[in-house]
């Protein structure tokens, strides 16, 4: 087998409505037998990797899609082939998942597997399904601080989930203690926080704080050629292809793209549209995409259609 072709695969990560995902064992006789994966295959002559999903589904689980949105596309080079995964959520079908090909089935939830081994190349896509629809970003620097954690109080207590710190007004000292109550108040939520700035100056801050992780600027993150050690989560704020590419360099869990409606915050550049956040997203990315700018928890479906993880919104959480 040539080392240089890249096998194409189309594979599924059927959600239901308890938010559990559903994996397969891989059957005898193939690479990799007894390994748990997600339901797909290779994509055929023509096809393009959502009809070789709906094909692959109908043929190893015999069930129909209805609801698909293409997610992230992951790279990976094992012994036999090297593959391109293009993994989608799948949220809608038709029919129960039976075993066409003598496989076992699991469903899973996020964080608390109960089937291994999985197979190597999906443990970054378990992460990512770690991921919530929707991020927010703070507003201390707009509504001033106390102000601020006292809608920060109210966001926690209607299930904000993950937040980034992006207060770039602070001194690192008063950056800092905000940081310290904003983890203090978000973790009994149990709520992740990503501290926003500089690795040398904010870096430290993450484990000082107890907070999850570390987000970047796009130009930060270009001075990096590695995933800085030590913190659990990172993200990275994009605006094009370029900067994908240098969040994808760095290994970051994953990136905002924006802005993509006009936005208070930016009303000087133009913005993406979903046109031009799905053109973008369309390279085929390894770590999911928060579509960022203007955007509120309506907008989660068309983040999704557009192929994106969901939304990162400012104003609309605090208003
Ligand atoms: N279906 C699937 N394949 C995966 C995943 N992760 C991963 O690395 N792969 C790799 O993708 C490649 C193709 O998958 P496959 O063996 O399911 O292909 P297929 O259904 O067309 O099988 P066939 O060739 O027997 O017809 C394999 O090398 C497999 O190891 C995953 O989550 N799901
Ligand atoms: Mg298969």
């Amino acid at each position: 087998m040539s080392d240089h072709k890249i096998v194409e695969v189309a594979a599924g990560i059927l959600i239901d409505r308890e938010g559990r995902f559903l994996l397969g064992s891989r059957p005898a006789g193939k690479p990799y037998a007894g390994y748990w994966e997600f339901p797909g295959g290779k994509l055929e002559a023509g096809e393009t990797a959502h009809q070789a999903l709906a094909r692959e589904l109908v043929e190893e689980l015999g069930v129909t899609i209805t609801a698909a949105t293409p997610w992230i596309v992951q790279t990976f080079t094992y012994p036999h082939a090297t593959v391109r995964l293009h993994f989608f959520r799948v949220t809608g079908w038709l029919g129960d998942p039976h075993p066409h090909e003598g496989q076992q089935f699991a469903w899973q939830r996020v964080g608390a597997l109960n089937v291994s081994p999985i197979l190597p190349a999906n443990g970054p896509i378990l992460r990512g399904l770690a991921l919530p629809d929707t991020l927010a970003i703070s507003a201390a620097h707009r509504l001033g601080r106390e102000n601020w954690l006292h809608r920060l109080d109210h966001a926690l207590a209607h299930d904000l989930s993950m937040l980034v710190l992006r207060e770039p007004q602070l001194d690192l000292e008063h950056y800092g203690a905000l940081a310290a109550e904003t983890v203090s108040r978000a973790r009994r939520h149990g709520c992740r926080v990503l501290l926003h700035g500089a690795l040398e100056q904010v870096g430290p801050l993450v484990a000082a704080t107890g907070a999850n992780g570390l987000h970047l600027s796009a130009r930060e993150a270009a001075a990096l050629r590695h995933r800085p050690h030590g913190f659990d989560w990172l993200g990275v704020s994009t605006h094009n292809a370029t900067e994908l590419t240098v969040a994808q360099r760095i290994g970051a869990d994953y990136a905002l793209l924006g802005h993509v409606a006009p936005t208070a915050s930016h009303p000087d550049q133009p913005p993406l549209g979903w046109e031009g956040f799905a053109a973008t997203v369309d390279h085929g990315w390894p770590l999911p995409v928060y579509a960022l700018g203007g955007l509120d928890a309506h907008d989660v479906a068309q983040a999704k259609a557009s192929g994106g993880h969901g939304v990162a919104m400012l104003s609309a959480v605090w208003a």
